[in-house]
C-alpha cells in the first residue's frame, strides 16, 4: 500500500529548541491515526508539517507523493483538509456558516469576490447536511457554540474532498454529549469507503473514535512509540508519554485512562475482560 505521507528524521528547531526531534513516521492509505501527548509535546507542530504549513529544519517530508521543498505547497494544501483553532481564528466572526464552508473551495477564509459554481454550492450544502449543521447555514460563525463550531470546521475541511484530513484536538471544549456526537460522526467517516487518511491530535484516550487503527505517542518533540492501537496504546507507553503510572481500560472499542493506584499493576484494573 502506498504511503500517504512519510517523515524521515524530521526536526523542527526554533530559538535553539527542538520542537520536533528526529521524527520518522510513515502513514499508509486507509490508516486512521491518533497522535497523543502532553501539552507542549510538539503535536501541533507535527500536524503543521504534515499539512505542508511548516518546513522542517532537518529531514525529508513526502506528502501524497510530493516532497516538501520540491513542490508548490499551495497546490498540495488543496489536497489536505486541516482543522485547528488557528483555522477557526482566521474565519471572520461575521462570516455565514455556509460561506465559511464554501470558501474552502478557494482555500480562503472570508468570502470576498471569488466565483463559486453550482457544484461548489451543492457540495457545501451536502457537507453541511452530512455534518448535521444545515440548520446553521445562515448563522454567523462567531455566534456558534464550541460543538457547532467544531462540526462546521470539519465540514469546511472536507469541502474539497481531501485525500488527507488533519484534526487538531477536535474534541477540546466539548461537553459529553457533543463529544460523543462528534466521535460517532468520526467513526462513520473513518468507516466510509471514500474516507481520507485521518490523523487526529488529542490529549485524551477517551477521544479516540472507534475505527481508528494506529497511535503515535509523543513527548518533548520525540516519538515515544508508534504502531497499531492494540499493541502500542498500552499503560506502560502512556506512562512514559505522560510521566506517570497510568491504568488503561478498554470497552466497546473505546479507551479510558487514569492515574494508577500506587503499587498496583498499571494495566489490570477493570471488569469487562476487554483489557488494553
Ligand atoms: N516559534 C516558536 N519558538 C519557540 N518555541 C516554540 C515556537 N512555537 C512553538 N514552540 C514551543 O514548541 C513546543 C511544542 O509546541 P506544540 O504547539 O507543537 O505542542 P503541542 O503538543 O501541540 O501542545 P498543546 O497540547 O499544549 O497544544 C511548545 O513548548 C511551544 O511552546
Amino acid at each position: 500500500m502506498p504511503a500517504a505521507f512519510e517523515l524521515t528524521h524530521v526536526s523542527v528547531e526554533r530559538s535553539g529548541k527542538a520542537l520536533l526531534d528526529d521524527v520518522s513516521w510513515t502513514v499508509g492509505e486507509g490508516e486512521r491515526w491518533v497522535v497523543l501527548g502532553p501539552n507542549g509535546a510538539g503535536k501541533t507542530t507535527l500536524l503543521q508539517v504534515i499539512g505542508a504549513m511548516l518546513h522542517p529544519t532537518k529531514g525529508t517530508v513526502e506528502i501524497l507523493g510530493d516532497t516538501l521543498g520540491q513542490v508548490a505547497v499551495a497546490e498540495l494544501r488543496t489536497r489536505i483538509g486541516h482543522t485547528s483553532t488557528k483555522v477557526a481564528d482566521r474565519i471572520p466572526p461575521a462570516e455565514s456558516v455556509r460561506d465559511a464552508v464554501l470558501s474552502a473551495a478557494h482555500a480562503v477564509t472570508g468570502r470576498w469576490h471569488e466565483e463559486y459554481d453550482e457544484e461548489d454550492l451543492a457540495r457545501a450544502e451536502q457537507i453541511l447536511g452530512e455534518w448535521g449543521v444545515s440548520a446553521l447555514a445562515g448563522r454567523t460563525f462567531g455566534t456558534l457554540s464550541e460543538g457547532e463550531r467544531k462540526r462546521v470546521l470539519i465540514a469546511r475541511a472536507l469541502m474539497t474532498d481531501p485525500e488527507l484530513l488533519l484534526l487538531d484536538e477536535p474534541g477540546a471544549g466539548l461537553d459529553l454529549g457533543a463529544r460523543e456526537d462528534l466521535l460517532a460522526s468520526l467513526e462513520m467517516l473513518s468507516r466510509a469507503d471514500d474516507s481520507p487518511v485521518l490523523v487526529m491530535v488529542s490529549h485524551h484516550v477517551e477521544e479516540i473514535p472507534v475505527g481508528f487503527t494506529h497511535v503515535l505517542l509523543m513527548r518533548d518533540g520525540k516519538v515515544v512509540a508508534q504502531g497499531p492501537l492494540e499493541t502500542t496504546l498500552t499503560a506502560d507507553n502512556l506512562g512514559v508519554t505522560f510521566g506517570q503510572r497510568i491504568a488503561l481500560d478498554r470497552a466497546g472499542g473505546r479507551y479510558a485512562a487514569r492515574r494508577a493506584a500506587y503499587g498496583r499493576r498499571a494495566d489490570r484494573s477493570h471488569q469487562t475482560g476487554d483489557t488494553a
